[in-house]
């Protein structure tokens, strides 16, 4: 079976800094990934090489058959990818130049979305809420047809019911072949929804357990997380 993402000996640096080191990472094919980890640990960092927005690393990064950044960024939809559209732009147009500019993008998914997350297409980017513009983010990024979606923090500063929404929304529309990583630091928020656990701490990948397996031990998921930094959430 061809896995969803395989990393073989990523290391990364910016600014003189080592950002990652020694990463190796394989996830299968139609499963719920959290990529836990503290603030500052690398988790965006990841996520933007794995979709192929950061380049210039060393080791492999292979989603599907696609090893390339170019052929990574058609099989990757990365919830950062709408960072550099004009904050002038109503959510309308969003789609509009998406599907545009995007084979896999599907604006009746699009539109259905918004529905569901209660969306109006006529709002501009910048006069969205902070939880409105994470539901925008959500919706575009559900909205590819991808092999690998990767969430970068959806549910950060959002309300208990807007998350429920945002929750159903993953569930009903993560394509079951895909595989979906979701990166958070309040394990909490997406707890329910994990089939697996990735831990990043200290530029590198610390765990990765099946959810199953860690409740038969009798922990929590967030238990487990916590396990990794002594009560001290600093990476
Ligand atoms: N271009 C860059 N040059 C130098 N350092 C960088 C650069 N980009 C990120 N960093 C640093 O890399 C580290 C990892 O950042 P990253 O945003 O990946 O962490 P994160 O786990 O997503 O954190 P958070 O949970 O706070 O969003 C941080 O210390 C950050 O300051």
């Amino acid at each position: 079976m061809t896995e969803a993402l395989m990393i073989k000996q990523l290391n990364y640096r910016r600014n003189q800094k080592q950002l990652l080191t020694d990463v190796n990472l394989t996830l299968p094919q139609g499963q719920i990934v959290g990529l836990l980890g503290a603030n500052g640990a690398g988790k965006t960092t990841l996520m933007r090489l794995i979709a192929g927005s950061a380049v210039n690393f060393r080791g492999s990064i292979q989603v599907g058959d696609a090893g390339d950044a170019v052929a990574r960024k058609a099989q990757v939809s990365f919830s950062g990818m709408i960072d550099g559209f004009n904050p002038n732009w109503r959510v309308g147009q969003v789609a509009e130049t998406l599907a545009e500019l995007l084979a896999d993008f599907r604006g009746e998914d699009f539109y259905q979305l918004c529905d569901l997350l209660g969306l109006d297409q006529k709002q501009r980017i910048k006069r969205l809420s902070k939880g409105n513009q994470r539901k925008l983010r959500l919706a575009v990024t559900l909205s590819r047809r991808a092999q690998l979606y990767l969430l970068d923090e959806p549910f950060d500063g959002i309300d208990v019911m807007t998350r429920k929404a945002m929750l159903n929304s993953i569930l009903k529309w993560a394509p079951e072949l895909a595989t979906l990583v979701i990166s958070d630091h309040h394990v909490t928020d997406i707890e329910q929804l994990l089939d697996q656990v990735v831990v990043i701490k200290a530029r590198t990948i610390a765990a990765q357990a099946q959810a199953d397996d860690i409740r038969a031990q009798g922990q929590s998921v967030e238990q487990y997380f916590e396990s990794f930094f002594g009560g001290d959430l600093d990476d």
